[in-house]
């Protein structure tokens, strides 16, 4: 180990012993989930109150899951006899991996956890143990327990208990291996049934993971699975009978001899037992997965210098494909615990496999790149299991057991509408996505096309893969068709939508209909014949057109380039809505409460207050085309004072608005803290807003809305969508400089509703 390596490992020991060790000590604390603050609070959640749901259990068992939280909690438990690959360290020194699952349970399916470290070895004794504290739990995970011992536990236990109960390092490393190799054998362009797999460790972990593949069609008479003492064949004595299901009859008896020409090497035993040479001697794109924690079998760095077409995955999270049961437990317990279900069955075991293997081939989302801090993540040799901070997991790996649980007749409580599940999934995690989920599902269910500017830009061709694969729209990329193509082979994005390049020979036609159109638009403006027909081969005229003419149905530009140069194409050609003078822009703001709005953030810069009206009036428009009631303050810095200039002008709009529009709800000027606080808007009881905070503000100034919500986005506080642009007949939207691939979705996804709401106007 080189000097650095060694001081690398001594910082890293260091920070781990720090990090456990500050306050509060260790990794979990318990949080009241009820009022508690008053007299009042106490008396219901103790004693008095505490006995009226005391007698309804007794009454009425299945009452435990409404009125306590058992339905929501489980016991990690461990006798600390094969913790990670450190061994038998006893019940004390295996808590912080306890406290650890506590800690992933939590964060990854909000589910509570009682780590329970047991100082018992007897399986028997261990197991009375366990049903006596059973009552407590909704699901029961056992954890690093050591083989054999681990096979009996968790088969009393399964026979005497009817809650969710599994032997992680049996199961959940089986599950999500078995998803791993699934989609790395069709990476090496290998059958299941047809390669021979070496499996080293004959332990709770090698024994359930060879079982599950088995059951996926790999052949008994393919494995050779070696223990501590080798290659466990017909001259081995004293086997335990999960080995004796193994036996080979071969006369191989090393790790080295088994492994030549095999094409699979599944570690679940301990670190550095793979030499470069027992990997070399393997056959051709070997799939070497060294399990073993901390230290994998072979080290990935290592196994890399060694042969190119090796297909690696390790247990660790600092490496690429990282098979560790954090990607499985969180989410079968979340799908057993939301039904009820009895138990973790076959059926529910295969369905996270199968549901976690096809994750790893669906596009990721822009937030698990970012928090990998990569530029891509495409599946292939060096992604072909899904991260464990993709939040998608929850949502497909949970209802895919909670499916099989219902349909295999081991739920208690059932699930009609997944949908709603998947999206219960996701508020439960907190993150307030749901009116962005509620305008993907409204796109998805009418798609349109949707040109996107300054394709040759990665956000841009990732936004569009998105919007492809998930259906929200049928994009096509606007630019140079050659670089676009460069590009999609450098960051290996394969897609196959439309190009569309304005000086390419196939848009010859177009060119010519767009020509005649833009000279017959701007000719009394001082364009010339000679002038469209060279701007109709940029692409700030060629998009404009293609909408004008129904060529696409939105779109998307302005990614790369200053807001208002790529604005003034768009204006020249769309034609604006009746009634509409100026055109202006709205941002929505989507923090952890209701979404917020705010106009005009982008194009009128010192409005008057006339053009205060015609936003106001835009605005309400908009916000009601989100199946949301606007209720708009005009925004200034005095509350019902009109003192300022400022607030004059604003007084002066409201009163406008009051008139014109009496069945409106707006007021001001006012202040937005005063705007958004039902307290504070008592204080004017003659306000239109009432006691209910507002949702759309429209400020006095754009330099006011833009730098507010540039703040807002900077904070990252919230999610931000737009500029959406407001006043024109057709749905075209640009984006702020450098927008990222969620917020271009999130534009192209408002484009897609605006042209389905247009369609559904136009067909009336
Ligand atoms: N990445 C992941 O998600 C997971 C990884 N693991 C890892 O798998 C390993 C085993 O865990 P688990 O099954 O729970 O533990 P067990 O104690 O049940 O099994 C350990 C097995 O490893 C074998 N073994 C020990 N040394 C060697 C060696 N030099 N060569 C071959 N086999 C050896 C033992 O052999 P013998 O039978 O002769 O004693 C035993 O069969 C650990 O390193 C653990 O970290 C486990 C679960 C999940
Ligand atoms: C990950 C795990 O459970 C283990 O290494 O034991
Ligand atoms: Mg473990």
């Amino acid at each position: 180990m080189s000097n650095k390596t060694q001081r690398d490992e001594k910082n890293f020991n260091q920070a781990a012993l720090d990090y456990h060790k500050s306050e509060p000590k260790g990794k979990i604390e318990v949080i009241p989930s009820k009022p508690h603050s008053s007299q009042r609070d106490l008396s219901l959640a103790y004693s008095p109150g505490v006995a009226i749901p005391c007698l309804e259990i007794e009454k009425n068992p299945e009452t435990v899951y409404d009125y306590t939280g058992k339905g929501n909690l489980v016991a990690v438990i461990s006798n600390g006899t094969a913790v990670l690959g450190l061994g038998d360290i006893g019940a004390e020194a295996s808590k912080p991996v306890m406290e650890g699952k506590g800690l992933l349970f939590k964060i990854f399916a909000d589910i509570n956890v009682f780590d329970i470290e047991i100082d018992e070895k007897d399986p028997d004794k261990f197991i009375e143990i366990v049903k006596g504290i059973a009552p407590t739990f909704g699901g029961i995970n056992l954890e690093d327990i050591k083989a054999p011992e681990a096979f009996y536990i968790e088969q009393k236990l399964k026979e005497e208990l009817d809650i969710p109960l599994m032997h992680d390092d049996q199961h959940g490393t089986a599950i999500i291996s078995a998803a791993a190799l699934i989609n790395s054998l069709q990476i090496a362009g290998k059958n299941i049934e047809d390669v021979r797999m070496v499996v080293n460790g004959a332990g709770a972990a090698a024994v359930a993971c060879t079982n599950l593949y088995i059951s996926l069609g790999l052949k008994r008479e393919n494995v050779l699975m070696c223990d501590s003492k080798g290659v466990i064949n017909h001259k081995r004595e004293n086997l335990t009978p999960e080995k004796i299901d193994f036996v080979a009859h071969t006369d191989l008896e090393t790790l080295e001899d088994a492994l030549k020409g095999s094409d699979v090497f599944i570690g679940l035993s301990k670190g550095n037992v793979m030499t470069p040479e027992m990997l070399s001697s393997m056959a051709e794109n070997p799939i070497v997965f060294a399990l073993a924690n901390p230290d994998p079998e072979i080290a990935y760095d290592l196994a890399m210098a060694t042969r190119k077409d090796v297909i690696m995955a390790t247990g660790r999270s600092d490496y690429p494909n990282q098979v560790n049961n954090v990607l499985g437990f969180p989410y079968i317990f979340r799908g057993a615990l939301d039904v009820q279900a009895k138990g973790i069955n076959e059926e529910m075991k295969l369905a996270a496999v199968h549901a976690i293997a096809n994750l790893a081939k669906e596009p990721v989302p822009e937030a698990v790149i970012l928090a990998y801090n990569v530029q891509n993540l495409q599946f292939g040799r060096e992604y072909f299991i899904p991260k464990p901070f993709d939040n998608r997991l929850i949502t497909k790996v949970s209802s895919a057991v909670a499916k099989a649980a219902i349909d295999s007749g081991i739920a208690r409580k059932t699930i009609t509408d997944f949908d709603e599940y998947e999206t219960q999934l996701l508020d439960r995690m907190g993150r307030d996505e749901k009116l962005v989920r509620m305008m993907q599902n409204r796109a998805k269910a009418n798609p349109k096309r949707i040109t996107l500017g300054n394709a040759e830009e990665y956000n841009v061709l990732k936004a569009a893969q998105i919007l492809y694969e998930e259906g929200i729209a049928y994009p096509s990329l606007l630019g140079d068709k050659k670089y676009i193509k460069e590009q999609m082979e450098r960051f290996g994005i394969t897609l196959d939508i439309p190009i569309i390049d304005p000086s390419d020979d196939d848009q010859k036609e177009n060119r010519k209909k767009y020509r005649e159109t833009l000279w017959k638009l701007r000719q009394r403006k001082g364009m010339n014949e000679y002038k469209a027909k060279r701007y109709v081969r940029q692409r700030d005229y060629f998009g404009p057109l293609m909408l004008k003419h129904g060529d696409t149905d939105g779109l998307i530009v302005g990614f790369s380039k200053n807001y208002t140069s790529v604005l003034r194409p768009v204006l020249e050609v769309i034609e604006r809505e009746k009634g509409v003078d100026k055109v202006a822009a709205m941002m929505m703001i989507l923090s952890e409460k209701k979404p917020i709005f705010f106009a005009d953030t982008s194009i009128n810069q010192n409005p008057t207050a006339e053009d205060l009206v015609n936003i106001a009036k835009m605005a309400e428009h908009t916000v009601k085309s989100f199946a949301i009631e606007p209720r708009i303050a005009m925004l200034g810095f005095e509350n019902f004072a009109a003192i300022s200039e400022t607030s004059k002008k604003v007084a002066k709009a409201v009163s406008i608005l009051h008139e014109k529009f009496p069945k409106m709800i707006v007021d001001g000027e006012i202040q937005p803290d005063f705007a958004m606080n039902a307290d504070h808007l008592s204080d004017y009881p003659f306000s239109k807003l009432g006691t209910t905070p507002a949702n759309t503000f429209i400020f006095p100034n754009l330099e006011s809305a833009n730098l507010s919500y540039k703040i807002i986005r900077g904070m990252k506080v919230a999610q931000v969508i737009g500029p959406i642009l407001m006043g024109l007949k057709q749905p075209v939207h640009v984006l702020q400089m450098r927008s990222s691939v969620d917020e271009i979705v999130n534009l192209a996804t408002v484009a897609v509703l605006d042209a389905q709401r247009r369609e559904s106007k136009n067909s009336k």
